[in-house]
């Protein structure tokens, strides 16, 4: 520094254990920040920052850079020599961290206030999830009494982009994070299956969780009067319309979930049942009735199984798959409860067979269980247990203080060891507590006290009002780029957002670290057709070659892929990616039959929209002109994937080109 300090920056904060002086400083404390945002124009105090190497235990390479002699121009970044290191790296299936080489614009995302909602748009490659990721990091950092409590959740498109980035957080010493994607959302429920485009879109809009909630209303006493109700002994009550209405007003009084208040609903309905009988039983008007009695009779009338069966009918335990099932297999309920739906639309969401769910019911259940509720008879036995374990612990910890103070008398054993039995078995759960994201992950209705949202331009509606549940707080960062959206429609952040979030921060990253510039220039024509507006970001580097482009017999695609993919594994480390139409993975998959496991690790066949987030070293896009029907979303998609390679990108086609890359 200027003032002749010289500090060391790293993962974590180590101090000298006499001294307390630091001897390496956390990247996150205040006191590291100049070295990711000092430029030559404004040094802040910084006289030269050098980024050191290490492999295993020893130094590789100190890249330096004298700040105040610089008088290079100002280009808001960093060192170019260990940035570029770090960019021309061999990918691995996992990404790894940029602490070393954040940039300036991605510092500022990082370190962005708690509060509120920010969205990050950025390009292909400009290091959203990296941000996304420490920003996490950071975070927790700054906000570690709280957050560490409450956890920080993350969500991404999918499971294998959840493990592409699985590594990031813990080798930044952060384990409070819970991971997740739509797919394993909400607890007990995994979707294996994506649905059509258009079916996806009718499932996420908003006004569907008015149907939901129509369909939870016609599962609550769901009868007409006069109802009758015939119990073991053969005596009968029959309910009026007056005493259905008048249920249905003390129950919607209770304000909870609807499974919730099955307990409540219970005993209101036992009692009204008990008074009438006790009624009938010869005392004149019912307000007469002696609410001892009542208690008492309504008691008993749990044990009658005629009278059990009558309020499962009235107020039935009903579970999100059960309802969603229900409201999605029943042509004639799906219009009564969705009458914001024309035909066309509820016709789509019908479904004939069980398919499994899919990521757009994700939503849908999810609401369901918010207004349903959890089945409180196993936490009522759960709790009964935990009673029981708790007794256990304590009779168990009072033996072992017996063994240790040798005394048998005294009652709260706290002779000779200063601790009770109670302190023992306290400290011995305490011990065994999980940590906050098991817990989180655990518990249905868990609020964090951040969400991190990458891909952000897929959510739906629906999804994203899943979300905004987890956090009331409304302490988001949701990063993404509209341009690679999956979604059937031109879209927006606003047109995305502002229906549920009023306000929000926006920021902008726009220098693409993976992709170089040639293959930026051909994804650039792409981007045009999408939004002429829009520019690409810019590449920091050329690979000084440009993507093949060739036309190939279909017979021989996989013969081609088999020969570039065996080269590639045989001369790099790196990663290797064949993309094409889903359609067409199960025939192209053949190509690297018999290659060893090893090298089969560092090839990946997928979508375009399984790309999504990922990147390759080498690249190989089959087929782009695949479907002939060819709308905005298919344009995004290609986009998506010819900007996934690092290095190389080549495109083999039988079929003409799309009309995007005609003429190249
Ligand atoms: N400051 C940096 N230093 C070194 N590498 C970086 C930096 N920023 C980003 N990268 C690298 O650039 C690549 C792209 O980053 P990332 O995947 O975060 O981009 P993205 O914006 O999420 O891309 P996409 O929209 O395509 O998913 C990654 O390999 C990442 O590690």
């Amino acid at each position: 520094m200027d003032d002749d300090a010289e500090w060391f920056i790293g993962r974590m904060g180590l101090f000298d254990p006499e001294s307390r002086d630091p001897l390496l400083v956390d990247w996150r404390a205040p006191l590291s920040r100049a070295f990711y945002t000092a430029t030559p124009l404004h040094p802040d105090g910084v006289e030269v920052r050098s980024t050191i190497g290490t492999r295993g235990w020893r130094v590789s390479s100190v890249v330096g850079e004298e700040l105040s002699l610089s008088a290079a121009g100002d280009t808001g970044s960093m060192g170019p020599s260990a940035l570029m290191a770090a960019v021309s790296q061999h990918r691995t299936d996992r990404m790894s961290d940029i602490v070393a080489t954040i940039q300036g614009e991605q510092d500022r995302i990082i370190r962005a206030e708690l509060r509120g909602t920010l969205v990050v748009q950025g390009g292909p490659g400009t290091g959203k999830t990296a941000v996304a990721l420490h920003r996490a990091a950071y975070v927790l950092y700054e906000h570690r009494d709280r957050l560490s409590r409450e956890g920080v959740l993350i969500v991404g498109p999918n499971p294998d982009f959840l493990r592409y980035i699985s590594e990031v957080l813990p080798s930044l010493g952060e384990d409070s994070v819970v991971l997740t994607s739509l797919h394993t959302l909400l607890p007990g429920v995994v979707a294996q299956r994506e649905d059509e485009r258009d079916v996806a879109e009718v499932k996420g809009r908003l006004d569907l969780a008015k149907a939901v909630e129509n369909a939870v209303a016609r599962r609550e006493i769901p009868v007409r009067a006069p109802f009758t109700i015939t119990l073991e002994s053969d005596q009968t009550v029959v309910l009026d319309s007056r005493d259905l209405a008048g249920l249905r007003t003390r129950m919607r009084r209770t304000r909870k979930p609807h499974n919730e208040s099955r307990p409540t609903f219970e005993r209101v309905f036992r009692e009204l049942v008990a008074r009438r009988l006790l009624s009938i039983a010869g005392r004149s008007v019912e307000v007469d009735v002696d609410p001892d009695d009542v208690t008492d009779f309504a008691e008993e009338l749990a044990l009658d199984d005629r009278l059990a069966d009558a309020i499962d009918t009235l107020w039935p335990i009903v579970s999100p798959e059960e309802l969603i099932s229900g409201l999605l297999g029943d042509e004639k309920l799906l219009a009564a409860c969705a009458p914001m739906l024309d035909d066309r639309d509820r016709v789509l969401l019908v479904r004939t067979a069980d398919t499994g769910w899919s990521v757009s019911d994700v939503p849908l259940l999810d609401e369901a269980a918010a207004l349903l509720g959890e089945d409180p008879r196993p936490a009522m036995r759960a709790r009964a247990r935990e009673r029981a374990e708790r007794e256990r612990e304590l009779e168990y910890a009072q033996g072992v203080l017996d063994l240790y103070t040798d005394t048998t008398t005294d009652d709260d054993g706290s002779e000779g060891t200063g601790v009770t039995a109670e302190q023992l078995a306290a400290r011995q759960r305490h011990d065994d507590r999980a940590t906050v994201a098991e817990r989180a992950e655990g518990e249905s209705g868990w609020t964090y006290g951040h969400v991190i949202v990458d891909e952000a331009q897929e959510l739906t509606p629906l999804a994203l009002r899943a979300l905004l549940r987890r956090c009331p707080s409304r302490s988001f960062t949701l990063v993404g780029d509209i341009n690679q959206s999956s979604a059937a429609h031109g879209s927006d952040w606003d047109t995305l957002l502002r229906p549920q979030l009023r306000s929000y921060r926006r920021e902008e990253l726009t220098v693409n670290y993976r992709t170089p510039s040639e293959i930026m220039d051909l994804a650039a024509r792409v981007l045009a057709h999408i939004d002429p507006r829009q520019s690409a970001p810019t590449s920091i580097r050329s690979a000084g070659v440009g993507p093949e482009i060739r036309r190939v017999a279909y017979d021989t695609t996989v013969h081609e892929i088999r020969e570039r993919a065996g080269r590639f594994l045989d001369e790099s480390d790196g990663t290797f990616a064949i993309i094409a139409d889903a359609e067409l993975l199960p025939r192209l998959r053949t190509a690297t039959e018999g290659f060893p496991p090893s090298a089969l690790d560092r090839v990946w066949f997928g979508s375009p929209r399984d790309a999504k987030g990922l990147e390759f070293d080498e690249v190989v896009l089959v087929e782009p002109g695949w479907r002939s029907e060819r709308g905005v979303a298919e344009s995004r998609e290609l986009y998506v994937a010819l900007t996934r390679a690092t290095q190389r990108l080549t495109i083999l086609h039988s079929t003409p080109l799309p009309p995007e890359l005609a003429g190249v």
